[in-house]
């Protein structure tokens, strides 16, 4: 499944329900804090984590508000009640023991992961604003929970249709991002996805972003490559794609952000360029 349409839901996962409603409540604590108190830990153009509420996904403002944290610095972790909130920290430095042979945990020794809480507030024209306009995940995984509301839609490759992710109890949706989709050399894909608004509930959703170290070159993994499947993307650096894309999302540019198809290789650049060198020849 998630080969063709990039996401799936996991039930029976193991994470116990209580840890979930715990940061859950947190994150509804943060939000109902008055303005001026969620502003003191305001995103910045240099302070890349914190709190934010004029986000932008292509240039277009979403109705949402959002605190972007990682659980390993306490001193950004205003996520939860407690700062020094030591169950925090433990969780998020359990990390999985990974078979030698699979060489991700080189990628992921300093990885650049964080944990947003996302807040959509109800709005009263719904049919004028998206929670998140349109968009792929640029890292590698993303995990992500979201309450009862419902409001994600996904865009189904056959026909272009947006369909809803219904929300399922204590499920996590997991989808692939665009590293993973170029590591993999297309064998998966980063779907688009967007949230909707509604006039009466508001949302909650909490997307785990797994991302590599800021210094990795991402490409097509040498394995997943050969003669007649040769590698369909140049090599590109995580860290500047990481810096254009919070950049993008913290003011309106006048130029589209940064995506993995300018760095795709398109069988047309090969010809003209053979044909080129013939020329030159
Ligand atoms: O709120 C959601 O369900 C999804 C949010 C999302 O796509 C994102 O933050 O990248
Ligand atoms: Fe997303």
């Amino acid at each position: 499944m998630p080969a063709r349409t990039g996401f799936f839901q996991v039930v029976n996962h193991g994470v116990p329900l209580e840890k979930r409603q715990k940061l859950e409540d947190s994150s509804r604590k943060f939000f109902g804090l008055l303005s001026e108190e969620k502003r003191k830990i305001r995103r910045t153009e240099k302070l890349v984590l914190g709190y934010y509420d004029t986000e932008h996904t292509k240039n277009v403002r979403d109705w949402k508000e959002v605190l972007d944290f990682v659980a390993k610095d306490p001193n950004l972790v205003p996520a939860s009640p407690d700062p020094h909130d030591k169950e925090l920290l433990e969780w998020h430095n359990v990390w999985p023991q990974y078979p030698l042979e699979l060489k991700f945990h080189i990628f992921f020794r300093d990885q650049t992961t964080y944990v947003r809480l996302n807040h959509y507030p109800p709005c009263s024209a719904p049919d004028l604003a998206l929670g998140v306009g349109r968009h792929k995940d640029g890292g590698a995984l993303t995990i992500l929970f979201q309450d009862d509301v419902g409001g994600l839609q996904v865009k189904r490759k056959s026909d272009g249709e947006w369909v809803a992710v219904k929300p399922t109890p204590d499920a996590y949706i997991v989808n692939v991002g665009d590293i993973i989709q170029v590591w993999s050399n297309e064998a998966y894909e980063s779907v688009e996805h967007r949230v909707m608004v509604n006039s009466e509930k508001e949302r909650y959703s909490i997307p785990y972003f797994f991302n590599p170290a800021h210094y990795t070159m991402v490409e097509p993994l040498e394995e997943l490559t050969n003669e007649q499947s040769p590698p369909k993307y140049k090599t590109y650096s995580w860290g500047k794609f990481l810096i254009n894309r919070r950049l993008s999302n913290f003011k309106k540019l006048n130029v589209e952000n940064l995506q993995i198809s300018h760095f795709r290789i398109s069988e047309l650049a090969d010809k003209l360029e053979g044909a080129l060198s013939i020329n030159n020849n």
